[in-house]
């Protein structure tokens, strides 16, 4: 698992994400450009130049692989290249969860970017933000990280591209298994519902057991 430390508090977590969250924004609208747009094919050459020259920048400063889990000196974790959430990750819708009392919410608009079904949201898209939802749903409730064990969706009708509201809640726990169901709404209703088994690993025990997790990775780097 890619967990490594920094010694940063909440002002400099706010800094960095104003400082990158508007380019990942730039660029989500950009996938969203390249999918819609009726431009010729002389513009369309000229776009992938210049973005070809924006790659090259941002690439002569860059970490190898993924961007991790780092986690700051509070034991925030700071998943910025999450598929379904991160700040720092285009493709990521992205999903914003909230939870209180035992149960997360989101709302989220899906574009053209997350199209299965012709003018409907991909399955896999659903699949995703729901795993992400019933993840964070079952590890804010200990504080713990949980990991998907068995997610089961069942698409009860075609979700419409657009605005949709996700849902989940714990129902049950035994040992270290988190029991979460959950589901995604249009404005029509409910069009997926997902029942989950969430796992926290058994080198998670506690706070220490992560804290050690995380010194021992950052030792590694
Ligand atoms: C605040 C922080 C925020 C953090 C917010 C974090 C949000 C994360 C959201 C993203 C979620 C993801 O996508 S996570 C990524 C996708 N998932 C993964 O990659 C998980 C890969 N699998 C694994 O790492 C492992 O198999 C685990 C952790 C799931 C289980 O391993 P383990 O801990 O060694 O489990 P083990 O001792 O064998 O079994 C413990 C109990 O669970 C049962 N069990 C074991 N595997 C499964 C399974 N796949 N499905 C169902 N049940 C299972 C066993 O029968 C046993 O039940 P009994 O005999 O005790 O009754």
């Amino acid at each position: 698992m890619d967990f490594r430390f920094e010694d940063i508090g909440p002002a400099e977590v706010k800094r960095r994400i104003s400082a990158v969250e508007p380019l990942t924004e730039s660029v989500r609208d950009l996938v969203d450009a390249v999918i819609r747009t009726e431009v010729d094919d002389t513009a369309l050459d000229d776009a992938r130049r210049q973005i070809d020259d924006i790659v090259a920048r941002l690439r002569t400063e860059e970490k190898p692989g993924g961007f991790g889990v780092p986690f700051t000196r509070d034991l925030v974790g700071m998943p910025w290249g999450n598929a379904a959430t991160g700040v720092r990750n285009a493709i990521a819708p992205p999903l914003r969860p909230v939870t209180h009392a035992g149960v997360s919410t989101a709302e989220v608009t899906l574009g053209a970017a997350y199209e299965g079904p012709g003018g409907h949201v991909h399955g896999g898209v659903l699949a995703l933000l729901l795993d992400q939802l019933v993840g964070e749903c079952a590890s804010s409730g200990t504080s713990m990280p949980h990991f998907t064990g068995t997610l089961t969706v069942r698409y009860v009708r075609p979700t419409k591209l657009g605005q949709v509201s996700l849902r989940a809640e714990v129902t049950g726990t035994q040992d270290r298994k988190a029991f979460v169901s959950g589901e995604i709404h249009d404005s029509e209703g409910v069009t997926a519902e997902v029942e989950a088994i969430m796992i926290r690993p058994k080198e998670f025990a506690g706070r220490d057991e992560v804290m050690a997790a995380i010194a021992e990775a950052t030792a590694r780097d």
